[in-house]
């Protein structure tokens, strides 16, 4: 049985308001403080009465201030602006607050005073706080109206970011000084800035799979990722997975009106699990467009997070779910015997589908594991003969690589209005299901351009039909059949990296609707195998010549010879028989730090110096 958390410490996170006593602090508090707010009372029903309570918005007063500006002649002026084409300093008794175009300068006026009077080894740092804007996970002013509360994520290590809190206290109040209220309003300017077109306070579903990759996914949930999402106020429902096949059923009969995104903690199977769970569903369609699924890398692999947030590491991915879009994914549906499910990542025959199933003996290792089992294959030069049927769209590397040029110079110019739509749609979904009585301008947003969403009269539909047929259909006749007798290595993916720095899939983009295709002999001699498996670090596989790379949108695999073996679909085992793949553009919703510019990953070796003539040729 799955279990749902009881999250009380989030409530005291949530809502760790007023911790500093009269003075300003920058502290690092944990976020699991020590100063609790009173739970709110939740609605019944509500899919997050259990968990983290949020702090109600601050009083404001019944009359409302004249603008800050229209009072500066009267005193001397705390708010500059509330423009954002001016500036946004706020002036507190002991700090200047100011929201720049990426970061929120924060300066000790007492401390300066200090540093100014000091002649030697006077600097800026002894007074002035610089956080990134991408880092400024929530500001409010606490319940009390006595101070004003910044969280962010501050770094801890190279591989590690950690909740921190500044608070600084409004009191004495007086005519001098700004009011809560006014306070209020600059730190909601601060909150718009920070998170831009991404909504605020999303709400996740979060999967935990507590056997993961090494092991550990609790722990590294519960004390590297949830603390920067309850700093976020992130809404958050925890399930524990207890079984294979529990996030399927978890996201089949998932009430997707209540959340905006499913988070999975573990490696790249649960992910897998979860596409195909919103794709069993009676509105398939509708649920895959509507939830974006995330991951917090507690895998070996992690391909995803290295794809979608450009790190591996817990935290930081974390803090990228927070700040990301939400942005379509191709996704590819596979069928062999009578059964179709949804691949986001690859499709594996050969070796790597063999690294990939053949050394869960090897978990222990990490991502070495993948390292090994290469080089133990490589060395036996074994072959994995099959027939492939393939639909190619682009067949040279050229013209791969303009390609890809052209999609990402067109999506470089529209990815600001791209993200910004996005942005506007999650957050319309989420005070439509906040507020029943949503204004009607929701509407006015072009869903379908930024987002490749399905129309609203598909919405309510299943999985899109197969446009060239299941397994058990006949290959098309435009697709081309090659027999392979010595296919060493079968590998069709959606994502470039497969593990950090693994850069397998160069040349892939998000919602290009192609797959890419690796095929490489199984007889090429240790030597030379080696020197592939070097490429791939070096990201410079799509380059080497013992490599094809194609782009297709659909196969079809049939092994031959060979009485068992694997088949590898993102990662996971299916039966070793006929298969076949055929892709779906943007069918799925995934968070992602870059939007619709696609991938944290440098594409194949001097794709921007492709010319103008040559991407259009292409
Ligand atoms: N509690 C559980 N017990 C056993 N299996 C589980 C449990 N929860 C999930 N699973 C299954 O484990 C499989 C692998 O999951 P996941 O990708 O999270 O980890 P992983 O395979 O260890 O990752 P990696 O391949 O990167 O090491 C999935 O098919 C999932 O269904």
């Amino acid at each position: 049985m799955a279990s749902t958390e009881a999250d009380a410490a989030a409530a005291s996170s949530a809502a760790a308001n007023g911790t500093a006593n009269g003075t300003a602090t920058a502290s690092h508090d944990a976020p699991n403080g020590t100063s609790c707010a009173p739970a709110t009372s939740s609605e019944p029903g509500d899919p997050f009465s259990d968990l983290a309570a949020v702090p109600p918005a601050p009083p404001i007063p019944a009359t409302p201030s004249p603008p800050a500006t229209a009072r500066a002649g009267k005193r001397q002026s705390h708010v500059v602006s509330f423009d954002k084409t001016l500036e946004n300093i706020i002036k507190l008794r002991t700090h200047d607050l100011d929201i720049q175009d990426t970061e929120l300068v924060v300066v000790d006026k007492e401390k300066r005073k200090k540093n100014r009077h000091t002649c030697i080894g006077s600097s800026a740092a002894a007074y002035r706080l610089s956080i990134p804007l991408y880092n400024v996970l929530w500001a409010s002013v606490s319940d009390d109206n006595r101070h004003l509360v910044i969280d962010y994520a501050e770094t801890a290590s190279k591989t590690r970011i950690r909740p921190a809190k500044f608070s600084v206290a409004l009191e004495p109040s007086g005519p001098d000084w700004p009011t809560p209220a006014e306070v209020a309003a600059w730190a909601e300017l601060l909150r718009n800035r920070a998170y831009g077109d991404v909504p605020q306070r999303r709400r996740a579903y979060v999967l935990v799979n507590p056997h993961a990759g090494p092991g550990g996914a609790m722990k590294k949930w519960e004390h590297e990722a949830r603390p920067l999402m309850d700093a976020a106020r992130m809404r958050l429902a925890v399930v524990t997975t207890t079984h294979s096949g529990q996030a399927i059923e978890l996201c089949t009969a998932l009430d997707i009106d209540a959340y905006d995104m499913v988070v999975a903690c573990s490696g790249d199977g649960l992910p897998h699990e979860c596409f195909n769970g919103l794709g069993k569903r009676p509105d398939a369609r509708r649920a895959l467009e509507k939830i974006a699924v995330a991951h917090v890398p507690c895998g070996s692999g992690n391909a995803m997070a290295c794809n979608l947030y450009g790190s591996h590491h817990v935290s930081v991915a974390a803090l990228a779910i927070v700040k990301g879009v939400a942005a379509p994914l191709d996704l590819a549906s596979i069928t062999y015997g009578d059964t179709r499910l949804l691949s986001f990542l690859s499709q594996a025959v050969g070796v790597m589908a063999e690294v990939d199933l053949a050394t869960e003996n090897l978990r222990w290792m990490g991502s070495a594991r993948f390292t090994w089992g290469f080089i133990e294959r490589l060395l036996a030069r074994k072959v994995y003969p099959c027939d492939l049927a393939v639909k190619v769209e682009i067949e040279h590397k050229d013209d791969v690589k303009a390609h890809y040029s052209r999609h990402q110079s067109a999506s470089t110019a529209t990815s600001t209005s791209a993200s910004a739509a996005a942005g506007r749609i999650q957050q319309q979904q989420l005070s439509k299901s906040q507020d029943s009585s949503s204004s009607a301008t929701d509407g006015d947003v072009d869903v379908a351009a930024a987002e490749g969403a399905a129309s609203s009269s598909q919405s309510d539909l299943g999985l899109p039909p197969l446009r060239f047929g299941t397994i058990n259909d006949p290959i098309p006749d435009d697709w081309e059949t090659i027999p392979e007798d010595k296919m060493g290595n079968f590998y069709c993916g959606n994502m470039p990296l497969m593990a950090p720095d693994t850069a397998f899939f160069s040349a892939a983009l998000m919602t290009d609707g192609l797959m890419d295709l690796i095929t490489t002999d199984g007889d090429i001699s240790p030597t030379k195998s080696l020197g592939m498996m070097m490429a791939v670090e070096d990201n410079r596989l799509f380059d080497h010549p013992l490599v094809r790379y194609r782009k297709i949108s659909g196969f079809r695999l049939t092994p031959k010879n060979q009485k068992d073996g694997y088949i590898s679909i993102d990662g996971e085992r299916i039966p070793f028989s006929p298969f076949q793949a055929e892709v779906h553009k943007g069918l799925g919703r995934v968070i992602t730090k870059r939007a619709i510019a696609g991938y944290e990953a440098p594409g194949p070796s001097d794709w921007d110096k492709v010319s103008p003539r040559e991407r259009i040729m292409a």
